[in-house]
């Protein structure tokens, strides 16, 4: 038989049986490999680290039945500042909690660790494609442009140099006034929900998250846009039902499906595509991808309200004229410093200062809203140190309604109290790094690939650095710091290196401005006895119930 007679006669033989013969053995080759790989291939075995519970799960099912953060804490009390624990699909994760480690990773050598490909994808399509997604010399560059924006000059420094015109536009972020408007709009809600009960002094039960989301997202619009959403009158306002519907996706096992479905090949593409933005509802008919279906359409809508605000910034002249007192908004500082820096080059595009400011809108205000709502929790848990905080802010609003900058950085046990709170309850409580490269992490050798766990909650309530009662809300401890304590690597709330949050100075002001006045109004307690919280363990630590809390009146606000 001629020889090319014999391969097609082989060809037509082959069916489609023995294509899905032989595919489903490649599919199980590949499988038992990769369950297998952590038992008996891996080089991180030697790491020491909790036993694998379930072969194809690792260990998920605890962790998705565990609190945020303290399987991973009770495992570095038990096998110390290097641990490997086991995820799904036999996937490992190196956890490193020493400042050496840490330092290498986060800050010399943070291009060589990057943001794993899955935890972009879902931050760009959840939070724009800007500073949370890009790495290297893009983001290098993205930062230095947007730096400006976010920076704090010292008062000192205005002082001397108050007639430059970046000093003056770069303080104005310090400037409070424009956390009060929505501050007091809640306190006039709160205020109204508990007069119209039918014993006021009683109080009565909010649910804390959901009143205090709504606040940070009006003063995030008013920081970031200059616009007013007003979502805590407004509950119809558009960009206030899409965060929180977004908002509401957020669970661990959300984020499980949402990361594998996001790393199959072709789907970033396909999710980014028009058509799939019209289609959505099919993803909706398939239960387990509904919450994905909703993030999208939430995302989708956010991404057309910004672009209209940007694009009504862009057409008024008003912004370049004046840098002065009305247009202080991120979005009109950086409209600003694009036309002063005209013909330049690396200017920001348009498209990408809108993906920035959703960035901003991501960033900014959900982590804020959880931050607070755990220092709510964290004081009416621990009346005295409510009382003593109130003594401390009480008396300094009743003076100044609206206190600046300069006021709330003066109030030291309200900046240890934001501070404790932040360290024990992180907003965001933990995130991913990964291996460019074969390298040496704190005498370990870890290969190419290694998906490395930035362990945020459990660094910030490490015993060998805090001291036995690390996981105790003592806001006292900020006044006297243990000797291990180091400023970069103790506390890692807001990260550290280049890619930490730019945000900082903002939230901390921002949560000590809201902090101040509704501490001074009301009396916050457990909303029934043995109230227990739920801390979700996805990108934010938001509370799973929105956290109740009885709220009762101090006294009526000043006017
Ligand atoms: C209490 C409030 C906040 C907390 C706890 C927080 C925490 C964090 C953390 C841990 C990161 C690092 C994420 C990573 O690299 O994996 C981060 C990055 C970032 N945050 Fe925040 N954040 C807060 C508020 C804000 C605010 C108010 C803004 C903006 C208005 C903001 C904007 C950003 C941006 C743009 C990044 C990316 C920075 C970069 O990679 O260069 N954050 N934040």
């Amino acid at each position: 038989m001629d020889p090319s007679e014999l391969f097609y006669t082989s060809l037509s033989a082959f069916t489609t049986r023995h294509l899905l013969v032989f595919g489903s053995i490649f599919i199980l080759f590949r499988l038992s490999r990769q369950i297998l790989w952590p038992y008996v291939f891996s080089p991180l075995r030697v790491i020491p680290g909790p036993p694998i519970i379930h072969p194809i799960l690792g260990q998920f099912p605890t962790l998705l039945h565990g609190v945020c953060g303290f399987l991973k804490r009770s495992w570095s009390s038990r096998y110390g500042s290097v641990v490997r624990f086991v995820g799904p699909f036999g996937v490992e994760r190196v956890m490193f909690l020493s400042p050496q480690a840490l330092h290498k990773i986060l800050v010399s050598d943070w291009q060589e660790y990057p943001k794993p490909d899955f935890v972009r994808n879902i931050l760009g399509v959840s939070a724009g494609w800007g500073l949370l997604t890009e790495t290297g010399d893009v983001h290098r560059q993205m930062r230095r442009n947007l730096n400006p924006a976010f920076s704090i000059t010292s008062l000192a420094e205005r002082e001397r140099h108050n007639s430059s015109f970046l000093l003056r536009c770069t303080f104005h972020l310090a400037e409070t006034d424009m956390y009060y408007e929505p501050t007091y709009g809640l306190v006039e809600i709160l205020n109204e929900g508990i007069e119209a009960e039918p014993t006021p002094s009683l109080g009565k039960v909010f649910y804390t998250y959901e009143w205090l989301s709504k606040a940070t997202l009006d003063i995030i619009c008013l920081a970031a846009f200059g616009y007013r959403t007003d979502a805590l009158h407004n509950p119809d306002n558009e960009l206030a039902d899409a965060y929180h519907n977004l908002v509401n996706t957020q669970s661990l096992l959300n984020l499980a499906i949402f990361s594998f479905f996001m790393s199959i090949p072709g789907v970033v593409l396909m999710m980014k595509s028009k058509w799939m933005t019209a289609h959505l509802y099919l993803l909706k008919k398939i239960t387990l991808l509904a919450p994905i279906a909703t993030l999208f359409e939430s995302v989708d809508r956010i991404k057309r309200i910004s672009a209209e605000m940007l694009r009504e910034k862009m057409s008024d002249t008003d912004v370049a004229a004046s840098d002065a007192d009305s247009k202080r908004d991120i979005l009109s500082r950086l409209v600003r410093m694009r036309m002063s820096n005209a013909g330049k080059g690396d200017q920001l595009s348009d498209e990408t200062m809108m993906e920035q400011v959703i960035t901003f809108l991501g960033a900014g205000h959900e982590t804020t809203a959880t931050g607070l709502a755990w220092t709510l929790w964290l004081l009416a848990s621990h009346p005295d140190i409510q009382a003593k905080l109130r003594a401390e802010v009480g008396h300094m609003v009743e003076h100044n309604p609206r206190p600046d900058f300069r006021t709330l950085k003066q109030m030291e046990y309200l900046d240890s109290v934001v501070m404790e709170s932040l360290r024990i309850m992180p907003p965001v409580p933990m995130t991913l790094r990964r291996c460019a490269k074969d390298d040496y992490i704190d005498n370990v050798w870890i290969p190419k690939g290694t998906m490395l766990y930035i362990a945020i909650r459990v660094v910030n309530t490490f015993k060998e650095v805090w001291g036995d009662d690390a996981e105790q809300f003592r806001p006292e401890r900020w006044a006297e710091l243990p000797k291990k304590y180091n400023p970069t690597f103790s506390l890692l709330s807001f990260l550290a290196g280049p890619h930490s949050c730019i945000g900082r100075t903002m939230a901390i002001a921002e949560m000590k401005a809201v902090l101040s006045i509704l501490i001074t109004n009301f009396e916050f307690e457990p909303a029934y006895v043995g109230q227990i919280i739920r801390p979700t363990a996805a990108i934010t630590m938001k509370p799973a119930d929105n956290l109740p809390l009885r709220i009762r009146l101090v006294r009526q606000a000043p006017s």
